[in-house]
């Protein structure tokens, strides 16, 4: 069975690890606005520990297409408390974030990974940042922030181009001086992608393993399956997509991935559950 890669100074749990994702956003596309309030947000967070969760990942900027940038402040203001408490309570938290000052007071806070969807190109001194952290360091592949993100999604191959974007960005931050023990990759589902794009690097993930890093796979009720579930030109709402959702963290968990980021936990680390018994040897 193939070896799922440890990441220092994050669980290895030998099996594909589950982020649960607790947006304290506004208008995050799937769950805008049901955990703006800190103390939903700990609870809702508690609660993905009690479903099985390894790392919660605390959002406060919506990354939804269109979506508004919040201020520093207004970002700071949102993340902070549920970080502090959830590590108070024993969580691992990475915090989802593409600002330096955000990473910065969150590790100050106890988190444990930065989750930067921009891969270190939105904010300058984010690579520098984090390799003085010396925290775990998701790098996605990104073209853009939100409100001119589908104008980027043109390319040739997409998977090609993917992996040569995202080995540029990756090259940066080791020579930031981030340690390669401490990088995930993650494509960037829904960014600067169409659904054709998206389907396409699901297809080929396996392709990804070139970069010899662990990949997240972060596809839970993104609106390419509200629209392969759409009932004629009615899409599927974004939170009735959570079986398909966890349809693909069957292929990540079939294909050793390193973790799946979602909105519902139990049914993603029951699936994972389930792939890897049928790995097990007879
Ligand atoms: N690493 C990573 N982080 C992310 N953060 C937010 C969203 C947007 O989705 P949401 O608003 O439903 O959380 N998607 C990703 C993703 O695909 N990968």
């Amino acid at each position: 069975m193939k070896e799922i890669p440890v990441v220092t100074g994050l669980p290895a749990p030998g099996r594909t690890l589950v982020m649960g994702v607790v947006n304290v956003t506004p208008d995050s596309f799937s769950d805008g606005g049901e955990w703006l309030d800190p103390d939903d947000a700990v609870r809702h967070g508690h609660d993905l520990i009690a479903e099985g969760a390894d790392v919660i990942d605390v959002g406060g900027e919506s990354t939804r297409p269109g979506a508004t940038r919040p201020d520093l402040e207004t970002e700071l203001r949102r993340v902070l408390p549920v970080i502090t408490e959830l590590t108070r309570a024993g969580a691992v938290v990475s915090v989802d974030t593409m600002r330096s000052e955000v990473a910065t007071a969150a590790v100050e806070a106890g988190a444990k990974m930065i989750n930067d969807v921009s891969g270190g190109r939105a904010d300058p001194a984010m690579l520098s940042t984090v390799a003085e952290l010396e925290v775990a360091y998701l790098c996605m592949h990104w073209r853009g922030h939100s409100e001119d993100m589908f104008s980027q999604a043109v390319y040739d191959d997409v998977v090609t181009e993917v992996i040569t974007e995202l080995r540029v960005q990756l090259d940066q931050a080791v020579a930031a001086g981030i340690a390669p023990d401490r990088l995930v990759v993650d494509p960037g589902f829904g960014f600067a992608k169409t659904a054709d794009h998206n389907w396409e690097l699901l297809r080929r993930i396996d392709e990804l393993a070139v970069l010899g890093l662990p990949v997240l796979l972060g596809v839970s009720r993104k609106r390419f399956l509200s629209r392969l579930l759409a009932d004629g030109d009615r899409l599927r709402p974004a939170r009735q997509c959570d079986d398909a959702s966890m349809a693909l963290t069957v292929v990540a968990a079939q294909h050793r991935l390193w973790g799946v980021r979602v909105h519902a936990v139990r049914p993603n680390r029951d699936a994972i559950a389930v792939i890897d018994q049928l790995a097990q040897p007879g």
